[in-house]
C-alpha cells in the first residue's frame, strides 16, 4: 500500500451566519445580514464528504468550535453569567457578538499548513495551526484548532501539531489555502510552494485596497518548523492586483495536485519565472493556465472556479470538484468542458451545491484540509472521524436533532442557542471519540 491523500472537511457549526466580517472577501461583505440556514449548510458539507468517500477517497471530518465564544467576550469586558455576557454584548456591540459566534472554523483549509512525512526532516507529518491574524473572528480559532487536531492526529510518534505562530501582523498565516505541494507519488518527497501576499520586511508590491493576509515571514517560519529541505521549497508572491479584486487566499485563484497546477493567468507575481522553476523541479510538471480572455479574475472570484479540489483518479487522470456556481456560468462551464474533451490532464468534473458556505466566500477547497498519509499514519489517525456510511447517517441525524434552519444576527443573543450548541458538541465529542476538547467541558 502506498501513501495517499486524505481530505478532512470542516463540519459547519450551529451558529453559521452571515456577518460581513471578512473585509477583502467580497461574498462575505455582499451577504452580510442575510438569513442563513445552518442545518442545510452542515448537510451540504456532509454530502460532499460522503460522495468523495463513496468514490474511494479517504475522507475525514473536523468538528466545529464552541460558539458563541463566551471566553472571548469576557476578555473584551463583557461580564456576568454566560447569559448576561450574551445580552450585554448583543446590546452594545452586536458586531463583536457576531465575531464571537462565527462558524468560520468550518473552512479548514485555513486551520493549518500540513507537510507529509516524506518531506520533513524527522519523518513525521507536521501540522502548524494557522494564526489567522488578519481577522478577529478567525484569530480566535487557533487554540481550539490545536486541541481538535491533536484529538484527531493524536499519535505523537507520527504527527506533530505545532501551535500557531505569534499573533502579530508580521506573521499573518492563513494555513493550507496558501500552500501547494507538487510531486509524483504522494509518498515520495515533494516540492512545496508557499504563496504569500506580502513580505513585511521589504518594501515591495502590496495590494492597495484589500489586505494581504499571508506574509512571507510566516511561510518561512512554517517551512522551518516542518524541517523542509531548502532544495524542495519555493516561495512565491500572490499577484497583489488580484488580491484587490477579491482573491483573499491563493486557493481562490490556483489549485494543484501532484504534477499539475491549475491557475489563472494572473495568479502570481512573475508567473512565467515561477512556472519555469516548477518545470525544472517537478518531473512531469504541467500547468493549466486560464487566460483572462476566457475567464476574467472577476468571474473566477464569483464562480470559485479555482476553489476546486483537484483529485487523482485511479488511472492517474485528474478530477475537478467544483461548486455549482461554476456550472451556472456559461463561460466558465464551456471552458471546463472544452478542457475535458481536449484529452488534456483534466478528465472529469464533479459539482456540489455548497451555497451556504459559498455565500461567505468558502468553496469546496476552503472546506477541506489535505493530509498525505502513509498506511501506518492512516492507522494512527483517530478512526472515529473517518467518513463512512454509518458516520454519515449518524452525523445527519445529529444535525437534524440540534441545528436550526434559520439564523440571523438577532438570534445570537438567545441563551437557548448557546445551550443547543453545548448539548450538540457534548454529544459530538462522544460520537467522534475526541475527549473533552471544548472549554465548556472542562
Ligand atoms: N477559505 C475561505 C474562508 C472564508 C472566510 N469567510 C468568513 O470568515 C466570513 C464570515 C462572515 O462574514 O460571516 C474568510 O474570509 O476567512
Amino acid at each position: 500500500m502506498k501513501a495517499t491523500e486524505a481530505n478532512f472537511d470542516g463540519l459547519v457549526g450551529l451558529t453559521h451566519h452571515y456577518a460581513g466580517l471578512s473585509f477583502g472577501n467580497e461574498a462575505s461583505t455582499r451577504n452580510q445580514l442575510q438569513p442563513s440556514n445552518p442545518r442545510l449548510a452542515a448537510k451540504q458539507g456532509l454530502l460532499k464528504m460522503k460522495a468523495l468517500a463513496d468514490m474511494g477517497y479517504l475522507q475525514g471530518v473536523i468538528p466545529p468550535h464552541e460558539r458563541p465564544n463566551i471566553a472571548a467576550l469576557r476578555q473584551l469586558g463583557f461580564s456576568g453569567s454566560d447569559e448576561q455576557v450574551l445580552s450585554r454584548a448583543g446590546k452594545t456591540a452586536p458586531g463583536l457578538l457576531s465575531a464571537a459566534s462565527s462558524a468560520s472554523a468550518m473552512w479548514v483549509a485555513n486551520a493549518a499548513t500540513v507537510s507529509p512525512s516524506a518531506d520533513s526532516g524527522d519523518g513525521r507529518v507536521h501540522l502548524t495551526v494557522a494564526n489567522l491574524n488578519n481577522k478577529f473572528h478567525r484569530a480566535m480559532e487557533a487554540p481550539e484548532t490545536a486541541l481538535l487536531l491533536r484529538a484527531i492526529f493524536r499519535d505523537s510518534h507520527h504527527f506533530t501539531v505545532h501551535d500557531a505562530l505569534p499573533q502579530v501582523a508580521m506573521f499573518g498565516d492563513e494555513g493550507a489555502a496558501n500552500h501547494n505541494r507538487f510531486g509524483g507519488d504522494y509518498g515520495e518527497r515533494g516540492v512545496q510552494l508557499f504563496v504569500y501576499g506580502r513580505d513585511s520586511s521589504h518594501e515591495g508590491m502590496a495590494p492597495q485596497r484589500y489586505p494581504a493576509r499571508q506574509t512571507r515571514e510566516a511561510s518561512e517560519a512554517v517551512a522551518r518548523l516542518h524541517q523542509l529541505s531548502p532544495d524542495h521549497l519555493l516561495f512565491a508572491q500572490q499577484n497583489p492586483a488580484v488580491i484587490d479584486q477579491g482573491v483573499f487566499h491563493n486557493d481562490v485563484i490556483a489549485v494543484s495536485n501532484q504534477q499539475m497546477l491549475f491557475c489563472h493567468q494572473h495568479a502570481f507575481v512573475d508567473q512565467p519565472a515561477l512556472l519555469a522553476e516548477l518545470q525544472a523541479r517537478v518531473a512531469g510538471f504541467v500547468a493549466l493556465e486560464v487566460p483572462e480572455n476566457r475567464v476574467s479574475v472577476k468571474d473566477a472570484v464569483n464562480t470559485y472556479l479555482f476553489n476546486s479540489q483537484l483529485l487523482s483518479q485511479p488511472d492517474g487522470s485528474m478530477l475537478l470538484v467544483l461548486p455549482e456556481e461554476s456550472r451556472q456560468h456559461t463561460g466558465v462551464w464551456d471552458y471546463l468542458c472544452e478542457q475535458v474533451e481536449s484529452g488534456g490532464p483534466l478528465k472529469a468534473l464533479k459539482v456540489f451545491d455548497l451555497r451556504e458556505s459559498m455565500y461567505n466566500g468558502g468553496g469546496p477547497a476552503c472546506l477541506r484540509l489535505r493530509v498525505v498519509l502513509t498506511p501506518q499514519e492512516q492507522q494512527a489517525v483517530n478512526p472515529a472521524v473517518m467518513m463512512n456510511d454509518r458516520l454519515f447517517a449518524t452525523l445527519n441525524q445529529w444535525v437534524d436533532r440540534h441545528y436550526r434552519d434559520r439564523l440571523t444576527q438577532a438570534d445570537l443573543v438567545d441563551p437557548q442557542l448557546l445551550r443547543e450548541g453545548r448539548d450538540a458538541l457534548d454529544e459530538l465529542t462522544k460520537l467522534l471519540d475526541l475527549g473533552n476538547v471544548y472549554a465548556f467541558q472542562q
